[in-house]
């Protein structure tokens, strides 16, 4: 393996050169060097543009050219050391590692990332690499609870976690015709699915749906497991056939693979199963097996017991999309996708995680790379005029490797390193893409997140150069944050920053602004200059000197080595001149690119800033009117507390009079005349006056009138008036409120 170079950037970049078809004329070339590999390219204006002449000298960690196969790429990219970072050396925590590709549309950065049918892309080798060296110590999720639960606890970014059983089950074991795939793989859309020799039918029946994918994938084989006989409980845990022999289970897998799926999906390989409102069990047999990485050795630690677990996201416009979460369809409301939150979580303080993700811990190879094919289902991708299967969105795949001491005793805590792989979705033109309406939209917003992706590479190629660094701009946007965050020092935790390779893919016979434009701010450094044009000065003097030979001698005398001299002086002055103007021509076309990213941004900037005051304007306004509720419940409350006090008061008051009536009344009207007379008299003797007695003769009669009034409405009025009084003292907080008094 070629060691790499340390380097101060915040990224290794290298240069990925595509293999063109078009008969095109190339505007690329590759520097000879004598070192083992070509690190510098030039690029010149296509013949048909006579403005320029100017040639851009570009360097990079190392360039790749067209013959490049996809396991040179990862052994000699760095994604291998970059694997060994993650899984950490003995006894010591691993890093976090980020390799991701960048470039035109079309220019293969999705071939490098996910593969083609019949070549592996990085993500496959990685995840190869990574069972092929973890796979001996890889801890038993599916038949111990305490280490599936001991896993979940470990983690801090409020993910859900499966084992990739359950998961699995869940997602095939009973085909749900609900569900369905948004977008498909990206060399899926290549081919309808009736174009797709041997691709199932639409009407095709669906096989049964009550088998279990643990008994598709791994059926009953009495010679390996006579008496295994597993549950499989959607989202529970569950113990599965994964504790077999993984030799066994796989020559069991690969025999019974062929029983898995709708016969029609024969023909159909890891990236190509046709497009489906059913979901169906890709085939692992047809995935591609090559290149091999089998001599590929990175040393891994026999005292660790491992873990790995996968989840996936996309960013599509600026919003983080679960890809393992799959969107629900039901009729003709298809159910909203939730966007995630990039954030500090309770757990994780110092530093920012996607939070609420689905993750899926595997025990195979078989399984990672089945669930990797579950969430490129849910990607985002579309054809467009530059390329049959353009990806939408930019594709975030994380490899965690969980690692613990095994020790004798109790086994340590788990320790988290992730590898995450980016393919992100290629800048285009309008023009050449031959987009329109949401797709046309969907591009305006890659190209934003690309350009500040730009602006944040070519701060950290200027600080690679530079005694005083500048911030890299990268909380602008969801992408470069999610590249970026994880790439500085930070004093509050000890893990180190994560180490990231950007492979950067461009085709040497494609569009040439398009490309430069993505070299100019990716290159680790860059030179412009002019071709000298000697032949002009040397064209012009030799044409002078042979003029003035066949001249004749009479005319003009023997041409004096001054008049040379200065026609030289002139001429290099001349080239001079050109040369600089055609690098100021450069240079200017330049700043107006970033003149006009920066009022693009601006733009972006103020829309940002109206939709920000306009939510504040709504909350403001909600929390007024929420506010003037409460008020208005206040007072409506204490008013009926009033109003409740007042008819307390009355009642008491009519109680009072009520026995004081009762004294008197004996049943015979008579003696009330008498009690009457007795207490006229008794009141004459009090000295009142006999109107006075009057009055007091009507309020008693109208008191009767209420009380008898009031002793009617008591059975209704009492609960609620009760329920009335208490609630309204919960509200003043005066102590006995509802609850208090129950
Ligand atoms: N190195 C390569 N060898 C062979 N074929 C390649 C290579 N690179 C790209 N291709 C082919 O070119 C086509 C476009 O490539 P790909 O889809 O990877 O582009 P992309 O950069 O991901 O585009 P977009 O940004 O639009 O998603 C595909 O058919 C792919 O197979």
């Amino acid at each position: 393996m070629e060691h790499q170079k340390p380097s101060t950037a915040l990224f290794d970049v290298f240069l990925r050169l595509r293999p063109g078809q078009a008969e095109r004329e190339r505007f690329l070339d590759v520097e000879e060097t004598s070192q083992d590999a070509p690190t510098h390219i030039t690029i010149k204006p296509p013949a048909n543009d006579k403005r320029k002449r100017a040639v851009e000298r570009f360097a990079f960690t190392r360039v790749f050219e067209e013959n490049a196969g996809q396991r040179d790429i990862f052994e000699t990219s760095g994604a291998v050391r970059l694997l060994q970072g993650v899984l950490g050396a003995p006894g010591r925590e691993g890093s976090d590692g980020l390799l991701a590709t960048l470039g035109v549309t079309g220019s293969g950065k999705s071939h490098t990332i996910l593969g083609s049918k019949t070549q592996r892309g990085l993500t496959q080798l990685t995840l190869d690499t990574l069972f092929q060296h973890t796979e001996p110590h890889l801890a038993n999720v599916d038949s111990s609870e305490a280490v599936f639960s001991s896993l979940c606890a470990s983690d801090v970014a409020e993910s859900q976690i499966y084992t990739a059983s359950n998961f699995l089950d869940n997602l095939y074991g009973n085909v749900d015709t609900t569900r369905m795939s948004r977008a498909t793989t990206p060399a899926m859309v290549r081919e309808t699915p009736t174009d797709i020799p041997g691709a199932f039918p639409s009407n095709a029946s669906a096989e049964p749906t009550s088998i279990s994918v643990y008994d598709r994938l791994y059926p009953p084989l009495p010679q390996y497991d006579a008496d295994t006989t597993p549950s499989h409980n959607h989202l529970t845990y569950s113990p599965s056939k994964s504790s077999l022999n993984p030799l066994a289970r796989f020559a069991h897998m690969t025999r019974s693979i062929a029983k898995l799926t709708h016969p029609a999906h024969q023909e159909s390989s890891f990236l190509s199963a046709p497009a489906s409102s059913k979901r169906y069990m890709p085939r692992v047999s047809t995935f591609p097996q090559s290149p091999s990485i089998d001599d590929i050795a990175i040393p891994t630690d026999s005292n660790a017991e491992y873990a790995i677990v996968v989840s996936m996201y996309e960013v599509y416009n600026d919003r983080i999309f679960d890809l393992l979460t799959a969107s629900v369809t039901s009729g003709k409301n298809p159910q909203k996708r939730r966007a995630l939150l990039f954030k500090s979580t309770e757990a994780s303080p110092d530093r920012k995680v996607v939070a609420g993700l689905r993750k899926v811990v595997c025990s195979s190879l078989e399984e990672a790379l089945l669930v990797l094919e579950t969430g490129l289902q849910e990607r985002r991708v579309a054809g467009t005029g530059s390329n049959a299967v353009s990806s939408r969105s930019h594709g975030f795949f994380c490899l965690h490797v969980k690692k613990r001491h095994k020790g004798r005793g109790v086994p340590g805590p788990w320790t988290s390193s992730t590898m995450t792989i980016v393919d992100l979705a290629g800048s285009e033109r309008a023009r050449a893409a031959k987009t329109a309406g949401s797709t046309l939209a969907e591009a305006g917003k890659i190209n934003e997140s690309l350009m500040y992706l730009g602006q944040c590479m070519q701060m950290q190629s200027d600080n690679a150069h530079s005694t005083t660094p500048n911030l890299v701009p990268f909380r602008q946007c969801k992408l470069t944050e999610l590249l970026f965050s994880n790439s500085f020092t930070n004093h509050h935790q000890q893990k180190p920053p994560q180490k990231a390779v950007m492979i950067v893919t461009a085709d040497p016979l494609g569009d040439f602004n398009a490309t430069s434009q993505i070299l100019r701010y990716s290159a680790l450094a860059r030179e412009v200059t002019v071709p000298r044009i000697p032949s002009v000065t040397s064209t012009i003097l030799s044409g002078a000197l042979a003029g003035n030979k066949s001249a004749n001698p009479m005319s003009r005398p023997a041409t004096p080595s001054a008049v040379v001299e200065e026609l030289e002086n002139a001429l290099a002055e001349v080239a001079r001149l050109r040369e600089e103007l055609e690098i100021t021509q450069v240079r200017l076309e330049e700043e107006t690119q970033r003149r006009i990213d920066a009022e693009a941004s601006w733009t972006t900037a103020e829309m940002r800033i109206d939709e920000v005051e306009a939510e504040i304007r709504d909350e403001v306004f909600n929390e007024m009117e929420a506010r003037l509720e409460q008020e208005q419940r206040r007072w409506r409350a204490a008013r009926d507390e009033e109003l409740d006090r007042q008819d307390e008061h009355l009642d008491r008051k009519l109680e009072i009079m009520a026995r004081g009536i009762e004294i008197y009344e004996d049943g015979d009207e008579d003696k009330e005349n008498v009690n009457v007379e007795a207490l006229s008299d008794g009141v004459s003797k009090l000295g009142l006056r006999n109107s006075r007695l009057e009055e007091l003769e009507d309020e008693n009669a109208q008191l009767r009138e209420k009380l008898a009034n009031v002793e009617r409405e008591k059975g209704l009025r009492s609960p609620s008036k009760k329920m009335r009084v208490l609630k309204t003292r919960k509200w003043d907080g005066s102590g006995m409120g509802l609850d208090d008094g129950l």
